[in-house]
């Protein structure tokens, strides 16, 4: 069974503007509301898939009811625990270009935080535990070591999607997967990565610490996949880029939904391209029938 955990769930509200101005008046065009946070778009990524799961995580207030009744309606199972304070709320602002301003997120309590832990150790030997999103602060740095430490113990394989100080703590741990994207793997080793080469490279540095499987994505510019035995690169298909939110959670409820099937890592690797490029080009999350089509599009080089 397949769980995902959210720490920092949020309702995530995008807003088109045409030609914003700062510090002026502007006035949205269209816009949505989506649940959103990292593991809970793996979540809806995976069910669009076919693949059942678990949604984890900390939900509270009228926001954290939102996301709760539309993961719900999507038939998605969830599991979370309930704060007293609100769940956030990201605005992603869609104009000339795309600007984010995402919450910090309600504060979490050492109950709370133990009724988590006791969810994950439940979990039985071959689950899959994705462990995605920023920490809120009201939580300790190591908490994706901690839940680590617990997956290594009960043979859960674990998978980390994480940016800053939360990626720095995991990587050393064994991992079945981790993605970061240019930027992040740029400020965990500290460097500029240019091309998709370069990330190959750091890539393989990721695999030496303990992950089985590794996805680098650029964006636009493309992926890379690396392992011991195997790695890829690939370039992303052209289309119309509508909304890259959640663009990166759907590549690893790609690769997993993929990989559950029939353990082939390319097979995997280019249904995670696939369906990350169907989200951006997507106004919510990608589709089945469109990630299928799209899969026959995506070129990969052997390395
Ligand atoms: N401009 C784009 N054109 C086509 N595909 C894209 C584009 N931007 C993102 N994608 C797809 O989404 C994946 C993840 O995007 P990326 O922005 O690197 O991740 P994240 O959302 O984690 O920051 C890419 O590997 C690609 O498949
Ligand atoms: O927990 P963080 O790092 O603030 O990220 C949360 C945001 O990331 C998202 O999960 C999208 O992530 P990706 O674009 O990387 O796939 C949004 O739904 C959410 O607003």
């Amino acid at each position: 069974m397949i769980y995902t955990c959210t720490l920092n769930p949020s309702v995530d509200y995008i807003i088109h503007v045409a030609q914003f101005k700062s510090g002026g008046l502007n006035r949205g065009e269209k816009s949505f509301y989506y649940p959103g946070g990292k593991g809970i778009n793996v979540s809806r990524v995976l069910t669009r898939l076919d693949v059942k799961n678990t949604a984890l995580g900390f939900v509270g207030g009228f926001t954290g009811e939102f996301i709760k009744s539309e993961l719900i309606n999507e038939g998605i199972h969830t599991d979370f625990i309930e704060l007293t304070g609100k769940t956030r709320i990201n605005m992603k602002l869609k104009s000339d270009s795309e600007t984010e301003i995402n919450g910090s997120g309600p504060d979490i309590s050492e109950i709370q935080l133990q009724q988590l832990f006791n969810r994950v150790k439940g979990l039985s030997n071959g689950d899959i535990l994705v462990a995605s999103g920023s920490i809120p602060n009201s939580v300790p740095d190591d908490i994706y070591s901690q839940l680590a430490t617990i997956c290594n113990e009960k043979g859960i394989k674990m998978i980390a999607d994480t940016s800053s100080k939360a990626l720095k703590e995991i990587v050393g741990h064994d991992l079945f997967l981790i993605k970061p994207n240019q930027h992040e793997l740029e400020e965990l080793f500290n460097t500029t990565i240019t091309s998709l080469t370069d990330a190959l490279d750091y890539g393989l540095k990721l695999n030496q610490k303990g992950a089985t499987h590794v996805i680098v994505s650029m964006g636009g510019q493309g992926a890379v996949y690396t392992s011991e035995d195997n790695q890829f690169i690939a370039s992303v298909p052209t289309g119309t880029v509508q909304n890259t939110v959640g663009a990166g959670d759907s590549m690893v409820a790609g690769f997993l939904a993929a990989y559950s099937k029939n353990n082939e890592p390319l097979e995997a690797f280019k249904y995670a391209v696939a369906a990350g490029s169907s989200t951006a080009f997507s106004e919510d999350l990608c589709k089945k029938e469109d990630v299928e089509e799209l899969v026959k599009k995506i070129v990969v080089k052997t390395m």
